[in-house]
């Protein structure tokens, strides 16, 4: 359950706010990102809704010689499917109309994925398992809960570049050629951490 602070500002009726707040951050290769901090409002409900009620999936992976727990939780709605929740719905249907000269097609899947405490992550990588790897796209992503960074940095290994704190009801979207020239991790963090859901629209064939 997100902790108390949260009803500071994430009470009240959920809504997506006003986009053109969005501010571009150019990363150089083509790459950029748009961050708005807040787009969504009323966020404590939601939180708690899709923490209940979405079908989670714990998976595990193969890694050198083992199978390992893939240490976050997923969920994921492809094209077509209904959201768990109204109010996603119309976050993707605005994302797409707001960048539809640049994306030049809808957002049209939604992938959740719930770090439960700070002991969950995600390792470097780019959204590169589909069309990703050649062509420039969009990857939107809403975070919800806990306060967790999302890092940056030139694909091919190195320190991060850019250190983006996602809060509750925050955007980021990755866009040019983000996901192929750069990786992006969600770190572990020794911290006192509670949960963290995080949403991210891709078009159909990004993954
Ligand atoms: O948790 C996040 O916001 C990032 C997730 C991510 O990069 C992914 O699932 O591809
Ligand atoms: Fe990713």
């Amino acid at each position: 359950m997100y902790p108390q602070q949260a009803s500071l500002f994430g009470g009240g009726e959920p809504g997506v706010g006003d986009l053109s707040a969005a501010r571009r951050t150019r990363l150089g290769a083509g790459a950029w990102i748009d961050t708005l901090p807040g787009w969504l409002a009323g966020a404590d409900d939601l939180f708690a809704r899709l923490a209940a009620e979405v079908p989670w999936r714990a998976e595990r992976r193969v890694m050198y010689d083992d199978v390992v727990a893939v240490p976050r939780l997923l969920a994921h709605y492809g094209a077509g499917e209904a959201l768990p929740d109204p109010v996603l719905e119309r976050a993707r249907d605005a994302l797409g109309a707001y960048y539809a000269a640049e994306l030049g097609e809808p957002f049209a899947t939604a992938g959740l994925c719930y770090y439960r405490d700070g002991r969950d992550s995600v390792a470097w990588h780019g959204d590169r398992t589909g069309r990703g790897s050649e062509r420039d796209t969009l990857v939107a992503i809403l975070s919800l809960g806990e306060p967790r960074p999302l890092l940056l940095r030139p694909r091919g290994g190195g320190p991060a570049k850019v250190r983006c704190p996602l809060g509750h009801g925050d955007l980021i979207v990755m866009g040019g050629s983000c996901q192929r020239t750069w990786d992006h991790a969600i770190p572990k963090t020794r911290s006192t951490v509670g949960g963290r859901i995080s949403v991210q629209f891709r078009p159909s064939g990004v993954r």
